[in-house]
């Protein structure tokens, strides 16, 4: 496991054990079970916007990244999310780490309330606690990151996701990891092209990874996608699921950028 990730673990085990001094699961449970903020739809979004010829982009609301710092100085969720629906963003992720990326928890519920895309909850999820709060706090899908989770834990976090509506997106960076997400039950399998050591992305990840993974799951290639080759690259090999946050938040207007670098 990289240096940055147990380090952002570290930080997750310590930010839910004070989360749950501050309330206890079974209040979060109840809250998050009669919550009146219906799924979306994560995954229904995304292959409905590639069954129409479309690529199905999980459009990022990031502010900062431990690889490169500030992204996007004058950053507000809520406008960000208006362009990226605008663009034709099948969904939103939203960062909701605060130390490591500048995210809220705020900024999720401000993006998903300017819009009608469904929202993952984009964080290190390490405690069915953290589940919890994804649909106390509107998400409609989680990321579970297998370098971070042993199996039954991994298996136990996407049961209680899937009980609550959500989808879960499984994000893998080797043959080892895949192997262990294609274990999960959900279709939706990430290969994330950034090496949580070096930070260096290489698009080969995604296309070394291919020839593994089962024609039922839907691939989504996160990280290190800039210029519309990168994209054409992808699409040539048959991956039209995309998640991007730095090419969108330097730009201008996210939007804008995300039906350039898509058309
Ligand atoms: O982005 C980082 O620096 C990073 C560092 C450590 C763990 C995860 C990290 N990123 C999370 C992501 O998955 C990306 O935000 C996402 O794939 C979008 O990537 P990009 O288009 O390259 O901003």
């Amino acid at each position: 496991m990289s240096d940055i990730l147990n380090k952002i673990l570290a930080v997750k085990a310590d930010e839910v054990a004070a989360a749950k001094k501050y309330r206890d699961l079974a209040s979060l449970r109840r809250e998050a079970e009669s919550i009146d903020l219906p799924t979306r739809g994560f995954e229904k979004s995304l292959r409905a916007k590639i069954a129409a010829g479309h690529a199905g982009v999980i459009a990022e609301v990031k502010k900062a990244s431990p690889s490169k710092g500030v992204l996007r100085a004058d950053f507000q969720p809520a406008q960000i999310a208006e362009s990226y629906e605008a663009g034709g963003a099948a969904c939103l992720s939203v960062l909701t780490d605060e130390q490591f990326f500048q995210g809220s928890v705020e900024y999720l519920r401000a993006a998903r309330a300017a819009c009608s895309l469904p929202v993952i909850r984009k964080d290190f999820m390490v405690d069915m606690y953290q589940v919890y709060e994804a649909r106390a706090m509107g998400a409609d899908a989680i990321l579970l990151i297998v370098a971070a989770l042993d199996h039954g834990l991994m298996a136990e976090l996407e049961a209680c996701a899937l009980e609550l509506g959500m989808d879960v997106l499984v994000e893998s960076h080797d043959g080892d990891e895949l192997a262990a997400a294609l274990k999960l039950q959900t279709r939706l399998v990430g290969i994330n092209n950034r090496n949580l050591r070096t930070f260096e992305t290489s698009l080969d990840t995604t296309i070394g990874l291919l020839p593994r993974i089962p024609a039922d799951k839907l691939v989504v290639t996160e990280s290190g996608i800039m210029v519309p080759d990168d994209v054409k690259r992808m699409r040539d090999s048959d991956v039209h699921a995309f998640l991007v946050g730095e090419a969108f938040m330097r730009a201008p207007d996210p939007g804008s950028e995300l039906r350039r670098l898509f058309s």
